[in-house]
């Protein structure tokens, strides 16, 4: 069970290049190659899964969209801080 972050607390927590949209936070991959977008959204899905927290991503052309939520809280959580900064580690 998470806690919503208060506006403050998401505003301090938010790792870099990652900005608050709503009840999300997203952040833009950008690669030098279509298929290491999709590589990376394939690992970014292991980690998604092995957190069982599981983000919306849009694979583009050398750039890939990640955004997450709570959904079961209906906004932005501890859980989904932690998995952009998991995410952050596969580059
Ligand atoms: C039952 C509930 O859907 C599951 O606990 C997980 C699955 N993956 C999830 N992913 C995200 N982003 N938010 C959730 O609340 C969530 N819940």
């Amino acid at each position: 069970m998470a806690d919503l972050l208060s506006d403050d607390e998401v505003e301090a927590q938010l790792p870099d290049d990652w900005e608050r949209d709503g009840d999300e936070i997203v952040r833009t991959y950008e690669f030098d190659a279509y298929l290491d977008g999709v590589g990376f959204a394939a690992g970014a899905g292991g980690v998604a899964q092995d957190a069982f927290h599981h983000p919306e991503m849009t694979i583009g052309w050398r750039e890939v969209e990640v955004r997450l939520t709570t959904h079961d809280e209906g906004g932005i959580t501890d859980k989904d801080i932690e998995l952009a900064e998991r995410f952050d580690d596969l580059r």
